[in-house]
C-alpha cells in the first residue's frame, strides 16, 4: 500500500516515519521547501528522541519527501496532517487544510479511488465540509485523531491507548477495512478501536484534551487555596490520586498548561459550543484559570522582592514541557516576557539545546520584547546560568534538577531563593542549604 503524509510538522513526521516502520511506502509532502531538504538528507528538523534515528533508517528506502502533490496521484491512502492552529477569535483556522484539500482537488483524477485521512485536530463538521469539496471524486474521508504527547511521541505512535476511527456510514466497509489494515499490528495488540461517525470521531479529541486541561486547571486553582491556608497541594493531589476513579495523572499543580495543543484546542471547544449558542461554563473556567495561574505565580515573585527592576533570575526551563525544543505556548517564555517588561535580566536555560537555539532566534526576531545580549541571556550551561542571580525560577518540570550540585548552586547564586513553578525540587535537600523555597501551593 503506498502512503502520502500530507504536512510533515510534528504530527505528520511521525506519521510518516511510523508508518515506513510498519513497511509502508511513504511520501511526505510539505510546502516547507527548507524542511523537506532537510529531511531528504535524514536531517529532523524538531527535537523528538528517537525520530532521527527511525528517520535515518528510512529515507530514501521505503521514505522520501517533496514539496510536489504528484506522489498523491499514485496514493491509496493520504493522511492530512497540516497544522490547524488559534485565529484571532479563537476558532481553530482551517486555512492550511482547505488548502491542501484544495491540491488534492487538482492532482488527483476523479475516477481513482482513494481514502483521504484527516488526522489534524478539525472541529466538528470539518469532515463533512472535506467530503463536500471531493464529492465529486471517488474518495471516502475516515476521522483519525491522534493522541501522542510531544517528548514522547514515537512511544506514544507505536503504543497508543486507542485508535479512533470516524466514518461517513458504517455500512460502507471498504474504508474501515483499509484502515484496519494500516493499523494491523495494534489489532493484533488488543488496543481498543473506537469505529464511530465524523462527529463522535472529532469531538472525542477535543473532549480529551479539554478534560485533561480542567483536571490541570482544577489542581492548579485548588493549589492558589492551599497557599492561603497552609495545605500542601502535592499531597492532596497524591491523596486524591489514590482514588481509582480520579487517577494520579494530571495532578502536578504548577504554572499551567502551555504547548501547541491544550490552550488552542480548549479555546476551539469554546467556539464549537458558542457557535452553537451553548455557554460553555466549564471550560471557559479552564481556560480562564490558566491564563491566570502564570500572573498569579508572577505575582508571588513580586511580592517577594516588592521592586523588581534591574534583579536578574535565572529562569530553568524554556519549552513547554520537558524533552522537546517545542516553545508554542510555553509557560516559560511568557514568564519570561513579564519579567522583562517589569525590568528584570533574565538568564534562561533548557537541556535541550535546540530549545535554548529556538528561544534566542525568537527573541532575536522580537526586539519588543527583548534584546538578547543586553536584558535577556540564554546559556548553555546551568550553572553558569545560576551565577549571581536573585533568584531562581523553575518554569519546566524536569526530575534531573534533582540531580544537579545544589550545593554548588547555593555558593553561586547572589541570593538563594528558588520559585518552583512545577513543583519538582526536592524542597529538604533545598532548604537544608539555605534556600528559601517557593512552590505552587506547597
Ligand atoms: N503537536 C502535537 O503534539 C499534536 C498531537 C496531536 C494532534 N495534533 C494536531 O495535529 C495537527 C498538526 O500539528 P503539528 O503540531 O504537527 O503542526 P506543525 O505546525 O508542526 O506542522 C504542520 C505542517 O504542515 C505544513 N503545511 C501547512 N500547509 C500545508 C499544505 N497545504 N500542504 C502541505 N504541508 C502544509 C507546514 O509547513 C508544517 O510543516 C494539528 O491539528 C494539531 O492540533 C498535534
Ligand atoms: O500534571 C501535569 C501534566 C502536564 N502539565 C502541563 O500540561 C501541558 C501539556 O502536557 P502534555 O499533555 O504532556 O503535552 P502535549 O504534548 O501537549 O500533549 C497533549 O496534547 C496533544 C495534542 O493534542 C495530545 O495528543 C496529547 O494526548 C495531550 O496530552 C504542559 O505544559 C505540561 O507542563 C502540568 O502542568 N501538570
Amino acid at each position: 500500500m503506498k502512503i502520502s503524509v500530507i504536512g510533515t510538522g510534528y504530527v505528520g513526521l511521525i506519521q510518516a516515519v511510523g508508518l515506513a516502520e510498519f513497511g509502508f511506502n511513504v511520501v511526505g509532502i510539505d510546502i516547507d521547501e527548507t524542511k523537506v531538504k532537510q529531511l531528504n538528507k535524514g536531517k529532523c528538523p524538531l527535537y523528538e528522541e528517537g525520530l532521527e534515528e527511525l528517520l535515518k533508517k528510512h529515507i530514501n528506502k521505503n521514505l522520501t519527501f517533496t514539496t510536489s502533490y504528484e506522489p498523491i496521484k499514485d496514493s491509496d491512502v493520504i493522511f492530512l496532517c497540516v497544522g490547524t492552529p488559534q485565529d484571532r477569535d479563537g476558532n481553530a483556522d482551517l486555512r492550511f487544510l482547505f488548502s491542501a484539500v484544495e491540491k488534492i482537488k487538482e492532482t488527483i483524477s476523479k475516477d481513482d479511488y482513494k481514502v483521504i485521512v484527516i488526522k489534524s485536530t478539525v472541529p466538528v463538521g470539518t469532515n463533512r465540509k472535506v467530503k463536500e469539496l471531493l464529492s465529486e471524486y471517488n474518495v471516502d474521508v475516515v476521522s483519525n485523531p491522534e493522541f501522542l504527547r510531544e517528548g514522547i511521541a514515537v512511544y506514544d505512535f507505536f503504543n497508543p491507548e486507542r485508535i479512533v476511527l470516524g466514518f461517513e456510514n458504517l455500512k460502507n466497509k471498504k474504508p474501515i477495512k483499509i484502515m484496519e489494515s494500516i493499523y494491523y499490528c495494534f489489532k493484533e495488540k488488543n488496543i481498543p478501536f473506537v469505529i464511530t461517525n465524523w462527529e463522535t470521531a472529532e469531538l472525542i479529541k477535543y473532549a480529551s484534551n479539554a478534560f485533561l486541561a480542567t483536571k490541570l486547571s482544577f489542581i492548579n486553582e485548588l493549589a492558589k487555596l492551599s497557599d492561603k491556608v497552609g495545605a500542601d497541594i502535592k499531597t492532596v493531589s497524591y491523596a486524591m490520586g489514590l482514588d481509582p476513579r480520579i487517577g494520579n495523572k494530571f495532578l502536578n499543580a504548577g504554572i499551567g498548561y502551555g504547548g501547541s495543543c491544550f490552550p488552542k484546542d480548549v479555546k476551539a471547544l469554546i467556539k464549537q459550543f458558542e457557535n452553537n449558542n451553548i455557554d460553555p461554563i466549564l471550560i471557559k473556567a479552564t481556560d480562564k484559570v490558566n491564563e491566570e495561574q502564570i500572573k498569579w505565580f508572577f505575582e508571588k515573585i513580586k511580592n517577594y522582592y516588592g521592586d523588581l527592576n534591574g534583579k536578574v533570575f535565572a529562569v530553568l526551563g524554556l519549552a513547554f514541557k520537558p524533552n522537546t525544543d517545542d516553545l508554542r505556548e510555553s509557560r516559560a517564555i511568557k514568564l519570561i516576557d513579564i519579567l522583562l517588561e517589569e525590568g528584570t535580566i533574565v538568564k534562561g536555560f533548557d537541556y535541550v539545546k535546540k530549545a535554548r537555539e529556538n528561544t534566542i532566534n525568537m527573541y532575536k526576531f522580537d526586539k519588543t520584547k527583548a534584546f538578547y545580549g543586553y536584558n535577556l541571556y540564554i546559556l548553555d550551561d546551568l550553572y553558569e546560568t545560576v551565577k549571581d542571580v536573585d533568584g531562581i525560577i523553575i518554569t519546566v518540570e524536569y526530575d534531573r534538577f534533582n540531580k544537579e550540585d545544589w550545593e554548588k548552586i547555593a555558593n553561586l547564586v547572589k541570593e538563594k531563593v528558588i520559585f518552583d513553578g512545577r513543583n519538582i525540587l526536592n524542597v529538604e535537600k533545598i532548604k537544608k542549604l539555605g534556600f528559601r523555597y517557593h512552590g505552587v501551593g506547597r
